[in-house]
């Protein structure tokens, strides 16, 4: 998998250097390239925004550095890669749209900041490939980075041999559409607390049939709607 980020903030993604993303950089299973938009621009101050036709509070940023950065990524014409622009107009980001991106040989995501990106920007790259706006949560940034970060780590963690044990991306929250039963370890008591006694059983059917049991519960008391309730 290719990724290419275009962002304000490149040395923001720098930290895609440690943990699991790290090895599968270094093993060639996932490329991360961070693309500097002002590396995009002219002038002498570098300049990537302006004020917003209509009148309003911020600024929004040029068309014309995205234009420029963008095909210098997929090139000036059609393309098969997947444009990703994280934003709260976008369709809210889940487990499924993880494994979408994951599947995708390219990813182009684009960082906005400020009032957001000149709206052409997608509408143009919307003829030339295929454009998601994908919303992190209702909530809000102050750029599309922290977004892009989530969703390169929910994703790239589903590239196959990026996880040592594929069997661990099995029982995980939302795989199945519920929330993951609760996990414990040694020691067995822990200030007063015990581990649930089923746990220390050896009885796999009881259980596998306990934790089922807690990612309803879990589920019903945390959210109710992933059971249609
Ligand atoms: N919520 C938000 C934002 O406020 C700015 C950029 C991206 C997002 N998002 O992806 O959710």
């Amino acid at each position: 998998m290719r990724v290419d980020i275009v962002t304000i903030f490149p040395e923001f993604f720098s930290v895609l250097d440690l943990s699991l993303l790290g090895k599968a950089r270094q093993s060639g299973l996932i490329e991360v390239t961070a693309h500097d938009l002002r590396d995009a621009t002219h002038d002498r101050h570098r300049t990537v925004d302006d004020t917003p036709y209509g009148g309003g509070a911020g600024m929004v940023m040029k068309p014309e550095p995205w234009g420029e950065a963008i095909d210098g990524i997929v090139g000036d014409g059609a393309s098969d890669a997947l444009l990703v622009v994280p934003s709260p107009a976008g369709e809210p980001f889940t487990q499924q749209i993880a494994r979408e991106l994951a599947a995708e040989q390219h990813l182009v995501f684009a960082c906005g900041r400020y009032e957001g990106i000149d709206q052409r920007v997608v509408d143009h790259y919307a003829t030339r490939m295929r454009v998601r706006l994908i919303s992190l949560g209702d909530y809000v940034l102050n750029g599309g980075e922290v977004a892009v970060m989530a969703m390169i780590e929910a994703a790239g963690r589903l590239v196959p041999g990026v996880v040592g044990n594929p069997e661990s991306l099995v029982e995980e929250s939302h795989e199945d559409g519920l929330l993951e039963y609760p996990s414990y370890t040694k020691p067995a008591s822990w200030r007063g607390l015990d581990v649930p006694p089923v746990l220390l059983s050896g009885n796999h059917g009881a259980i596998a049939a306990w934790r089922h049991e807690q990612q309803i519960e879990r589920t019903r008391r945390v959210r109710p709607e992933l059971l249609g309730e």
